[in-house]
């Protein structure tokens, strides 16, 4: 398996593209930290599935937004199994809002939560992976909204442009450690992200009709990108971004 005796966090893990991640890292042979700001019970039934199928997971709360709960995950990962050989940053908020009455409040939390998380988990992984020498894996979430604009995503695209230039320093800080740093860009996935927003019929045949391959993207759908960064045979590849989005981007007429 691709990632036998690999211990990966993955934050954000509670359910949507976070959930299909743990679960396609733990049938890979990983070690799964999953990991979101959900109450025990309720973020813990990821870890279920994972002991159901026979593989090996335990269950944080952290909201990424905090240094001392970014921390205390890092510490609750190295206690129960040794290291941490893999993160994904995948925590991550999108309140659609109308960007001339957008509450300052509500930018710097979209903030806090996307881009400032990232950087928080991101340091404090790489802290361990270099004090252990382990040449680690970092994957990020970015977004096609990163290459493009959302007249309700004035808060949110920015931090999802940050993230995947935050890959690409990180590349260049890390990689004489042999710890790599990639970025996905997902497209339109079905989640509770956007389940009201797509649930407007318009928008949803907007999306579907922009889409060649004629469908919106699933969870499930994004799970070999994360694995290919996060395997030892992706040694080379740092400092990159993957599109996943069925070329909606490249679609203008
Ligand atoms: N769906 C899409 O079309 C796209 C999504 N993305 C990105 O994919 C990532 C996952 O989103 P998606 O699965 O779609 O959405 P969901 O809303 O289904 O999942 C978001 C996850 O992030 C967690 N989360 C939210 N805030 C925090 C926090 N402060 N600390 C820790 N965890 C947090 C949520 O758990 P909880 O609320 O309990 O904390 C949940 O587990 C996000 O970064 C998003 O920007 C990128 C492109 C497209
Ligand atoms: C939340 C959006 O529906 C979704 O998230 C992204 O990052 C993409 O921009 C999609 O629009």
């Amino acid at each position: 398996m691709r990632l036998n005796h690999k211990t990966a966090i993955i934050t954000g893990a509670s359910r949507g593209i976070g959930r299909a991640i743990a679960l396609g890292f733990a049938k890979q042979g990983a070690k799964v930290v999953v990991a979101s700001n959900e109450p025990a019970e309720a973020g813990s039934q990821v870890v279920d599935e994972i002991q159901a199928a026979g593989g090996e997971a335990i269950y944080v709360v952290c909201d990424v937004s905090d240094a001392a709960q970014v921390n205390a995950m890092v510490d609750a990962a190295v206690a129960r199994f040794g290291q941490v050989d893999i993160l994904v940053n995948n925590a991550g908020i999108c309140p659609f809002h109308e960007f001339l009455t957008m509450p300052l409040e509500l930018w710097e939390r979209v903030t806090d939560v996307n881009q400032k998380g990232t950087f928080l988990c991101s340091q404090a992984v790489a802290k361990h992976m270099v004090e252990r020498g382990i040449q680690g894996r970092i994957v990020s979430t970015s977004s096609i909204g990163a290459w493009v604009g959302g007249a309700m995503q004035v808060h949110y695209c920015p931090t999802k442009a940050a993230i995947e230039n935050m890959m690409k320093s990180m590349a260049v800080a890390l990689g004489p450690h042999g710890i790599t740093c990639n970025a996905v860009l997902p497209g339109a996935i079905e989640t509770d992200i956007n389940r009201e927003d797509l649930s407007d019929a318009a928008k949803r045949e907007y999306f579907i009709n922009r889409t060649p391959v004629r469908r919106l993207g699933q969870p499930e759908d994004l799970v070999e990108a994360y694995l290919f960064f996060a395997c030892e045979e992706s040694y080379f590849v740092t400092g990159s971004s993957l599109l996943v989005d069925g070329g909606m981007f490249v679609n203008l007429q």
